[in-house]
Parts: C-alpha cells; sequence; structure tokens
C-alpha cells in the first residue's frame, strides 16, 4: 500500500479515492460488503455522504467495520451551543466592509467545541446550501467527548497550534498551513499538542467540497489530488462514561455513550476526512499583464445548482512570484456579486500593508467596495514593474459564496470588530488630472 507516514499518523494519498484500509489484517471483508458474519464480529456500517442515487463521480459514501454500530448511545439531549450558531438572520447584515482583530486566546477551559464562535454564514443546514463561519480558540483537548455535524462538513482552517483530529476513520495531525476537512456526520475528537489552538472553520451546508476542473489549464495544477491525505484505520476499544456531542437542526445535543465511538477497525470508500498541505498548491498567475481574478486561486470548491456559480470557493493566496508589466499588481479595487469572508494564516496580505492580522478577519458583502488600502495602493503604483517581485511569507484564504454573507449578532458586537476599518481607504487621494484644452 502507497503509505504516507507523517509523525504518528498514517495516511492515503489522492482524493476522493476509493480507499481501503484495515488496523487489523484481515479485517475488511472481500468481494461483499455486508457479509452475514463480518470477520473478528464486527458490525458493517455505511455512512453515505451523498445521495444514494448520485451520480457516480459524485457519489460519496463509506462502509465501515465497527466493534459498535453507531446507533449505540443514549437519547440526544439538547444543550446549549454557547456562540455556535446556523441562524443569520439575527440582526440586518450591514453592507459595512467589515474587519476583526484575532480572537483572544480563552481565559477559562475551553475545548475546540466549546471554542467555536459563529462570526457569519448563509444559507441554512435544512436548505442544505450555504455555510456557517466560525472561528475557534481553545486550550483543553476533548476529554471523554466526541462530536459529529449532521449540519455539515467541516473545512478546519488552523492558524496557530496544531490540531489532532482523531476521527472514526482514522487520525488526522494538521497544523497552520494545512487543512482538514471532516465529513458531515463523522465523529471525532480533537487533542491541542501545543496546549492551545486558534483558526477557522467553514461548515458547508451544500454540496460536499471537490476539486474544481481545471479547463484550459490542463490535466495538473492548483491543488493537485496526490497531495490530499486520508488516515488509514485506527481505532480505539475504550469502555467508559463518555458524552457524544451533535450538531443537527443548527443546535447542538449531548447524549451518554458507555465507550467510544472510535472503534472502526476497518473501512473502504470514498467518503472520508482528509489533509491538504497549502504550501503544495500550485500556484498559477499573470505572466504578462493584470492581476487575475481570485478564482485562479481556487482550492475546493461546493457546487450550486447553477453550474459555474458555486455555494462556496476556498481560495488562498499563497506566497508567489509577481510578474505583470505595467500593471497595478495587487488585488484591484472591486464589487461583486459574491461575498468574500476573509482570513490571515501567516505574514502580511498583498492588498492590506496593516490591520489585518494573522488569525483576523474580513468580511466584504455582495457589492461592497473594497480593494488595496492606501498605502499598498502608493506602494504599487510607484513599484517598478520591470522585474519580477515575490511575495514571500504569507498566506490568506477566502471563503466566497454565492449568497450575502450575513455577520451574527456576536461578529457586529464583539470588541474584536475593527470600527475604522473604513479608514484604511480614506487616505486614497484624489489624483485626477484632466487635459487643459
Ligand atoms: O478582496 C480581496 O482581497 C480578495 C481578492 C483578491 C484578489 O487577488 C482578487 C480579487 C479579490 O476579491
Ligand atoms: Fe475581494
Amino acid at each position: 500500500m502507497n503509505s504516507v507516514i507523517q509523525g504518528e499518523a498514517r495516511y492515503q494519498s489522492g482524493f476522493g479515492n476509493e480507499f481501503a484500509t484495515e488496523a487489523i489484517p484481515g479485517a475488511l471483508p472481500v468481494g461483499r460488503n455486508s457479509p452475514q458474519r463480518p470477520p473478528y464480529g464486527l458490525y458493517a456500517e455505511q455512512l453515505s455522504g451523498t445521495a444514494f442515487t448520485a451520480p457516480r463521480a459524485h457519489n460519496r459514501r463509506s462502509w465501515l467495520y465497527r466493534i459498535r454500530p453507531a446507533v449505540m448511545h443514549e437519547p440526544f439531549r439538547p444543550v446549549a451551543p454557547g456562540r455556535l450558531l446556523s441562524r443569520f438572520d439575527e440582526v440586518p447584515p450591514p453592507p459595512n466592509q467589515l474587519r476583526w482583530d484575532p480572537l483572544p486566546m480563552p481565559d477559562a477551559p475551553t475545548d475546540f467545541v466549546e471554542g467555536l464562535v459563529t462570526m457569519a454564514g448563509n444559507g441554512s443546514p435544512d436548505a442544505q446550501t450555504g455555510c456557517g463561519i466560525h472561528l475557534y480558540a481553545a486550550n483543553r483537548p476533548m476529554e471523554r467527548r466526541f462530536f459529529h455535524d449532521a449540519d455539515g462538513e467541516l473545512l478546519i482552517v488552523p492558524q496557530a497550534g496544531r490540531l489532532r483530529l482523531l476521527t472514526e476513520l482514522g487520525l488526522l495531525e494538521v497544523e497552520p498551513q494545512e487543512i482538514a476537512v471532516i465529513p458531515r456526520g463523522v465523529r471525532f475528537r480533537v487533542e491541542l499538542p501545543d496546549g492551545t489552538a486558534r483558526g477557522y472553520v467553514c461548515e458547508n451546508y451544500g454540496a460536499l467540497f471537490r476539486l474544481p476542473d481545471l479547463g484550459p489549464i490542463g490535466s495538473n495544477g492548483l491543488a493537485n489530488p496526490r497531495d490530499f491525505l486520508t488516515p488509514e484505520a485506527r481505532y480505539e476499544d475504550e469502555e467508559g462514561e463518555f458524552e457524544l456531542l451533535a450538531k443537527f437542526g443548527g443546535g447542538l445535543w449531548s447524549a451518554r455513550i458507555d465507550h467510544s465511538p472510535l472503534d472502526v477497525v476497518a473501512w473502504h470508500g470514498n467518503y472520508a476526512p482528509y489533509k491538504y498541505d497549502l504550501r503544495r498548491f500550485n500556484t498559477i498567475g499573470s505572466i504578462s499583464y493584470d492581476h487575475p481574478d481570485p478564482s485562479i486561486f481556487l482550492v475546493l470548491q461546493s457546487p450550486s445548482d447553477t453550474p459555474g456559480v458555486d455555494n462556496i470557493d476556498f481560495v488562498i493566496f499563497p506566497p508567489r512570484w509577481l510578474a505583470m508589466e505595467d500593471s497595478f499588481r495587487p488585488p484591484w479595487f472591486h464589487r461583486n456579486v459574491a461575498s468574500e469572508f476573509m482570513g490571515l494564516i501567516h505574514g502580511v496580505y498583498d492588498a492590506k500593508e496593516e490591520g489585518f492580522l494573522p488569525g483576523g478577519a474580513s468580511l466584504h458583502t455582495c457589492m461592497s467596495g473594497h480593494g488595496p488600502d492606501a498605502d499598498t495602493f502608493a506602494r504599487a503604483t510607484a513599484a517598478d514593474t520591470r522585474t519580477p517581485q515575490k511575495i514571500a511569507d504569507t498566506m490568506a484564504f477566502m471563503v466566497e459564496t454565492r449568497a450575502p454573507i450575513r455577520p451574527t449578532r456576536h461578529a457586529l458586537e464583539t470588541a474584536q470588530l475593527q470600527h475604522d476599518y473604513y479608514r484604511c481607504w480614506q487616505g486614497l487621494k484624489k489624483h485626477f488630472a484632466p487635459p487643459k484644452f
């Protein structure tokens, strides 16, 4: 088997492959999914991430061979969801440009789920369209508790501190500048190897993230499929008092469970968590003139029902060379029918000299004007564009959505909101000098 070993974790490479993995040799049934008696007394269970009848190219499901079936837990009861939300009608969405300082690390003991704070979103889990955009800041591991999100798949973007994601289908270890995707419904718990962790989560209510078509780019480029890593099977055989948390219907629920649900000894299929190192992205740009549309930086897309118009585009702005001649090289001034929520993982973003901090966030909603701040404009209009320029030490990302992104009440009332954000454009000078006739 083509195994990729990183630290303690073992992965299989490829995007959406038909993987097959067993923690004990012989645990995977051969030739059928649901034999009368699966090997070693395991239970067979199917986990479907798309409709049974979805076209083969988009059909995602896995078969799990586990010590106990997932149904074995006590009833779920609602619990206070903290600041984790799936409703975006609390406040009228302002058309203002918004920006936030990083979320402070918590004072009180806070695990990954407790540390989730919803900043914005659109659509709804029931409608199976849109997304929730959350930040997290955590300082303790999830102990004796597990979580699954029935509302959407979770795209996790660590900004500070590594995460150990122990999932039903195996272990993912991710660090800042890597991302992880946990499919809808997959149970997991999060440990913090560095003691604390902070980052972003995009909860995708719509179609599963996939790699975009490459069109005229050809058969390689952007995020290459083999750089996506899915864990090999790994299981816990533990009994005791545990808690199973579920996000469902926008709410948070809790059930007692008397064993670890991470008890999948073997699995096969194409519905599984994965991780990707954003530094592997094959960035493509202009080698003649002009700054291309940010779609050139697309890592993963969640398509909508309208061809070419995505529910979510997950886009990154990685280190790269700028070679465009006689061009304004940074992102241009623009307004967009789509809405743009951005985060900064590392370094400085090339459209903002200051104020957009690692761990911070910005939101430029449908048709709100934005672009380079006054300092960036001054620098870029004076730059010598006869030579290429390297943008190094940077990693920003954007969650771009078809529907307007609506901030939560918390996002508009938090102390992290930068009330003076608009000022970064107020220094743009009038340069108009018409010819005198
Ligand atoms: O607004 C932004 O900073 C994101 C962005 C970057 C870019 O290179 C082109 C368009 C765009 O919206
Ligand atoms: Fe933009």
